[in-house]
Formats: C-alpha cells, structure tokens, sequence
C-alpha cells in the first residue's frame, strides 16, 4: 500500500478502514495541508442503524479525531427513491411519516461518537430532503441530468449487477446515484465539502458525484470507500440468528450488545479490536496473539470497549459485571444440592409447590405455596408466576437439568432417571 503521510489516512489505513481511494495521494496532501470537510450519508431505512453502520461511524469519529470536520448527512430524501446498491431487488417505499420517525431513531447514536458545535472541526448534521425536495424536474435535467452518461451509468455494480441477472430495475431507483451525486456538489458548494466516504457498495454513487462536482464546478474532490465487513466465517457483519445487531438500545439492550461483541470469532478478534475500539496497537498486538482460554479475556476487552463507545462507559461495565455474574452462576450450579426424578413422573407433569418441597426448598407444600405466591420461586432463573402450574420434562434445560431457587441464594437441581 502506498505511504501516507496525513495522520487520519495513515491511522485510518494501519486499522484497516480503506477499500478504495478515488485519488490517494491527492486526499492526502490535501488532509497534511489543513483541516478537511468529509460526509458520509445514512438513509433512514430502520429507525436504528446496525453494526456495520458503525465502520463508517468509527471512519468519522477518527476523522475528527485527526482534527478535520465530519459531516452527518441524512438521508431524508434519497429514503424516498431507496438505494438499490447491493440489492436484488427494490425496496418497499417508505411514507414520509416512516422515513421521519426512523431518522429520530438514527440521529441519537451519532452524538456518543461525534462531537457537534459551531467550531473548525465540530460535526455537522444535514439532510438532503431541504434541498432534493426543491428540484424542478426540467431545471434538473437540463443542468446536471447532461453531466450523466447513461452508458456509464449502466457499467456500475448497482445498475450492471440487476440488468446481468435481468432482476428488474425501476426508473426511480436508476435515479439514486444522481440523486446522492448532486448531493456531494451541494455539500462542496454550502460546506466546501472535499470528502465523501462510506462502505464499498457505496462506490459507484461516490465516484458519479465526484466527476459531477469537477465538471459542473470544476471542484477537485475525493471519494473513499471502506471496506464491507463480512465475519470470518463469512457472514455479512452486523447480523446474529436472530438478526441485525442494532446499534440503538430500545432495540438491543445493552446486554445484548456486549454479548454479540463477546461472541467474536477468534480470527476476528484483533481486526475488530482496530476497528471497532480505540485500543492502542500495541495492546491489541499483545490481545490477538493470545490463545486458547486467554482469548476469551481479550474477547470480554473488546466488547467492553465497544459497549462503552456505543453505550457509554457505565452500561459497557454493566453489562460485563452481569455477563460475569450469570457465568459465575453457571459454574455454581455443577455443586448445587441435586434430586432426581423419573422421567416419565416428569413428563406427566408435577406441581411446582410439590417439587420445591421434593427438593427441600420448602418444608411443605404449603410453605412452597406461600413462597410462589410472595414471588420469592424461580424456574430456571424465571419468576414463578402462577401457584398452579405444573412443571414438565418441557423445563429441561439443554443441559438436562431443571433449576429450582427459593430466594437469591438457596438453589437446587432437578435432574431425571
Ligand atoms: N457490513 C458493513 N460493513 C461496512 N460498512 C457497511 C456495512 N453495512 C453497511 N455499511 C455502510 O454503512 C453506511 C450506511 O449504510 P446503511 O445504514 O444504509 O446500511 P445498509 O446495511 O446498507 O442498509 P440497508 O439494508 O438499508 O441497505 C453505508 O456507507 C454502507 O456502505
Ligand atoms: N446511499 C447511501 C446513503 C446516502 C444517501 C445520500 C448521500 O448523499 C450519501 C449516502 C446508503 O444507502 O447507505
């Protein structure tokens, strides 16, 4: 790769953020010479963005960071039209009253990784419905519409993948790249904006407003892509079984969150350390050599360090002491006080007040009655809320034991014949 000198391309490169570059060593003689103007826009799709949204958030945090200014742009009006980008097929269109509450739900988890304000290299937020909203059609057309080449047009991924696998492309959507490249020359005109970033399928829409700007304005300016992070077992980043990894906590809690980062696959620990935290390198070139049970502590570093830029400090170590205690617990329970139960008794099902007596947990039934009722009875970590309920084989946890705890401290272990 070719040396940088600017401190954001050179931090920028060594964490493994660059895919492709319109004119490398042009942004980086630009950013060594003063403080630079970059966005990178978010359409407002979901009312919160996900995990692989944070590699372009970390892109603009770092920005910052290197002393130049970040520009937030949303999506307003592209949300509208809908990227088809690394799509198959189109998106269902969004209502106005959609795409404004989903921006509410994006806007927020920019101020844990940016600051904004009025100064040299305090972000700012824009969206592009103020200006795409006040287009005349033949206006448009006639003075930038004659800047796009259709045959062009048609040799970029987002176009040329549809058209080869003859999927359906709708006009509106052939539109998006115009859209998001007049949007470039407006941030240029308002912002002197110099820089557009953002994930690699987001190339051919960058590199339409770079060549707009310089032939309509004649303005010299860049485009920078990061890579699309898939996981090393080739999944697309940001997803788990049970589906995105949501960046906003009314849709993740922070639990999750820290656990999804906990979860790191071993190959993915040091780059996820780079890009995801903001762990000095010589730390993370000790934390990925680790090995075996040692990874693990490197793998807790890493969520607890990407739950507290997301989250805040205070949830990340939260979320630790929990993930901690519940796996203390877990070790505890092998020495819990243990009955067994044939398993055909079990699967005919037995009162809950009857089993905790079995397991002396209570001194009678009445007692195990009483102790349900007052809510102090859990199944498997689960309040017993119901003073009949009879308990099944269906408990079994995949362990094959069934949990029984009267109180916080006093356990037992169900386990059958
Ligand atoms: N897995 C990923 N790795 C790196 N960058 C990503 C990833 N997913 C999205 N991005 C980038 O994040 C930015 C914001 O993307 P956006 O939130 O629209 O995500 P998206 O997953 O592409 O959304 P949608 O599913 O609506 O297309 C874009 O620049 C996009 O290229
Ligand atoms: N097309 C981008 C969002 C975007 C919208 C407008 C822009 O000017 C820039 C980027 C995406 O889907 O992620």
């Amino acid at each position: 790769m070719t040396d940088v000198k600017s401190d954001f391309l050179r931090e920028a490169q060594r964490r493994g953020f660059i895919h492709q570059c319109t004119d490398l060593e042009g942004l980086d003689s630009l950013l060594s010479k003063g403080v630079v103007t970059a966005y990178i826009g978010f359409d407002c799709t979901a009312d919160s963005l996900h995990a692989g949204s944070l590699l372009p958030i970390m892109l603009l945090r770092l920005l910052q960071q290197t002393g130049h200014r970040p520009i937030v742009l949303m999506g307003g009006g592209t949300s509208r039209i809908g990227d088809p980008s690394g799509r198959d097929e189109a998106r269902m269109l969004l209502t106005d009253e959609q795409i404004a509450s989903n921006m509410i739900g994006i806007k927020r988890v920019f101020e844990n990784f940016l600051t904004f304000g009025d100064g040299p290299t305090d972000a700012v937020m824009v969206n592009n419905n103020d200006w795409l909203s006040e287009i005349n059609y033949i206006d448009f057309l006639r003075d930038f519409g004659r800047h796009f080449s259709v045959n062009r047009m048609l040799s970029f991924d987002s176009v040329k993948l549809r058209l080869d696998r003859e999927q359906s492309l709708t006009f509106l959507e052939f539109n998006y790249m115009i859209l998001q490249a007049y949007d470039f020359l407006q941030l240029s005109r308002s912002h002197s904006c110099r820089l557009q970033m953002g994930g690699s399928d987001q190339w051919g829409n960058i590199v339409n407003g770079v060549e707009l700007s310089r032939r309509v304005d004649g303005a010299e300016v860049f485009g920078l892509t990061n890579p699309l992070l898939t996981t090393s077992s080739g999944a697309k980043m940001g997803k788990t079984a049970q589906g995105a990894v949501w960046l906003n906590e009314e849709r993740l809690s922070n639990y999750d969150y820290w656990q999804y980062w906990r979860n790191t696959e071993d190959g993915d620990v040091g780059r996820f350390l780079r890009l995801f935290t903001e762990i000095p390198e010589k730390e993370i070139a000790r934390l990925e050599a680790l090995e075996g049970a040692e990874l693990n502590e490197a793998k807790k570093i890493l969520a607890t360090a990407a739950t507290a830029l997301c989250r805040g400090e205070e949830n990340a170590t939260r979320a630790a002491e929990t993930a901690r205690q519940t796996f203390e617990q877990g070790a505890l329970a092998q020495d819990l006080p243990t009955i067994d139960i044939a398993r055909s008794e079990l699967e005919q099902g037995i009162a809950a007040f009857e089993l905790f007596r079995r397991a002396g947990l209570a001194a009678s039934n009445g007692e195990a009655r009483r102790l349900i009722k007052q809510g102090g009875a859990r199944l498997n970590d689960e309040k017993i809320e119901d003073e009949t309920l009879q308990i099944t084989s269906d408990a079994l946890t995949p362990d094959g034991v069934i949990k029984l705890s009267a109180g916080r401290k006093r356990h037992a272990l169900i386990k059958t014949q």
